[in-house]
This record gives structure tokens, sequence and C-alpha cells, in this order.
């Protein structure tokens, strides 16, 4: 019989970017890599595109300096189980968890994440209030746009792209058909090999009218999603400056509609370089993780776990 106790989950999506979600304020967890991708495994586990681990910021050593400015730290894991800096689908659905489980009301909030802190605003639902019923906003900080030839490929093919950093990697590629992306289970090829010594996000993008595109992506760590958040602003940003937007120079902010496989985003950009992304986020399901499962994918000698509480 295991020692282990019960541990709660939940599962959200984003634009259908889905995500076991671990409440974990005291973060008395040991999740390891290992048990990571254990639990968003698809087939064996209970499937995601990645791991929300929340805990409160003063309980975690990466987060402790955020404290005074977010009580809560997304500690998000790619499918695979490696760490990454941001993930824009999984903010928004981290509040909404926040907001199920009544540490916060809607208006406005800080989220902490390896990007920084997050300002996030959790719309009013339901009829009258101006906005799709519970759409959350994030404030994603400012894209940065390292210099230099970047191009991705699949197959025969090869497109330049545009390296875009929203916190964690991009490489967004204009291309004529979304089909020409292939499977994006495997990730495309890029160049040159030291342009992304970290791994790379990689969208690829086809226009869908004024101001209007639509992309699929590969995530590092997850293969390919229905969504990315980080991707659809880095994807916004691109987009703006091929068409010779830049907010910074107009004193306008723009906006780009971004369709993902899994929904739509909209993303606007602003004369400080600060950009916004709304989207849709929803709590699907709750339960809890049984001991005797764990103990076979990670031993609790090795990983010891103690139950928690929402
Ligand atoms: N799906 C996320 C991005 C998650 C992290 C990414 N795979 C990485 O490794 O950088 C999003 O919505 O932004």
């Amino acid at each position: 019989m295991s020692t282990r106790t019960r541990i709660a989950f939940l599962k959200g999506h984003g634009t259908e970017n889905d995500f076991v979600i671990i409440p974990d304020p005291d973060n008395a967890l040991d999740l390891p890599p290992a048990v990571v991708a254990a639990l968003c495994d698809r087939r064996a586990g209970i499937g995601g595109d990645g791991l929300l681990h929340v805990v409160r910021s003063a309980a975690h050593p990466e987060a402790r300096d955020m404290a005074g400015d977010a009580e809560w730290f997304m500690d998000y894991r790619n499918a695979d189980g490696s760490v990454a800096e941001m993930c824009g689908n999984g903010v928004r659905v981290f509040a909404r968890y926040l907001q199920h489980a009544g540490h916060v009301t809607e208006g406005d909030l800080a989220v902490a994440t390896r990007g920084g802190v997050k300002t996030v605003h959790i719309a009013k639902a339901g009829p009258g209030s101006g906005s799709a019923a519970g759409d959350v906003t994030v404030g994603m900080g400012r894209a940065g746009l390292p210099e230099g030839e970047v191009t991705v490929g699949v197959g025969e093919r090869n497109w330049p792209a545009r390296n875009v950093n929203m916190g964690n990697p991009h490489a967004v590629a204009f291309v004529a058909d979304l089909a020409h992306a292939g499977d994006l289970y495997s990730r495309p090829a890029f160049g040159p090999a030291t342009a992304y010594p970290d791994g790379v996000n990689i969208e690829f993008v086809v226009d869908r009218g004024p101001r209007h595109v639509a992309m699929r992506v590969h995530e590092r760590g997850s293969g390919e999603t229905r969504s990315c958040g980080t991707g659809a602003c880095a994807v916004a940003v691109a987009a703006a400056r091929r068409d010779g937007a830049d907010p910074a120079v107009t004193g306008t902010p723009v906006t780009y509609t971004v369709d993902v496989p899994g929904g739509t985003l909209v993303i606007t950009e602003r004369p400080d370089g600060e950009i916004e992304m709304t989207g849709p986020a929803v709590i699907v399901a709750e339960g809890e993780i049984r001991p005797e499962w764990l103990e076979t994918v990670a031993p609790a000698a090795d990983t010891p776990v103690e139950n928690v509480n929402q």
C-alpha cells in the first residue's frame, strides 16, 4: 500500500491549449520532470500541453522576490517536464483557477511568472458585461526583437522567420498555406543553430484579412498545440512590423486578431510597447491523483509528496 496521500488536480484550457493544474500553495510537492511528463501524458496520464503548478510566491525560491507584487506564482512546466519562462494561455487559465478556488474575484490581479510579474484582468461574465463572458486579459510585457536573419524549414521548404522574444523564444514564419508546415509534432528545422541556444517555439502564419492572421505552432517541450498565447503575441508583433505598423512610431495602438486551431486571441500592442492579450480561460474538471498510480511513475522514496488543499 502506498504511503502517499492524494493530490488534488484540475484540468483547464485556453483556446484549447490545455493544462493540468496542481494547486500547491505552500510548495510542498516535489514535481520532478518525470512526474510532470507522466501527468501530461494523454494516454497514460491526465493529459495536457503543460502543467500549472500553483504556488504562493513567498513559498517558491524562484518567486520570493516578486511576492510583494504578486501573491501567486505560476510555476509553468511543458509537457515533457521542462521549465519555460512564460505561458500566455497558461496565465489566463491560472487566473481562472484562482477565481474558481475563491482566491481572487473578477477584476485586476498580478501573477508572478519566470518572465516577471504579469497584470491580469478577469472580465465580468454574463449578459451586458460588454465582453465575451469569461474573457481574461493579460499584460504580456514588451516583445524583444533580436537582430539577425533566422530561417525555419519543413521538408524541402524553407522560410525566413522573425526572431521574437516574449520572455520565451519564438520564430515566426509567414507562409502561403498552413498545411505547408506539415506535421508539427516534431520540431521544424531552424537556422542558424546558434539563434536559439535554449530551443524555440515556431509559428507558421497566413493572412486572413486586414490585421487578421491565422497560425499553427510547434511548442518547445510540447509539440504541436492548438494555441500558444506568447506565440500569438509574437505573431502579432511580427505581422505588424511586416505591415509597416509600429505603435512606438505612430503613437497609435495596433490590434491583430490571431486565429489558432483552438479559437481566437486578440492582441494589442501599445505605443509604449506593452502588449495585451485577450482570450478565454476554462476550468473543465477537478479530481484527485491516485497515489497508487503516482507510485508507478516515481517511487515515494525518491520523490516524497504530501497532500495539498486547494
Ligand atoms: N503555450 C504557451 C507557451 C508555453 C511555453 C513554451 N512551450 C516554451 O517552452 O517556451 C503559451 O500559451 O504561451
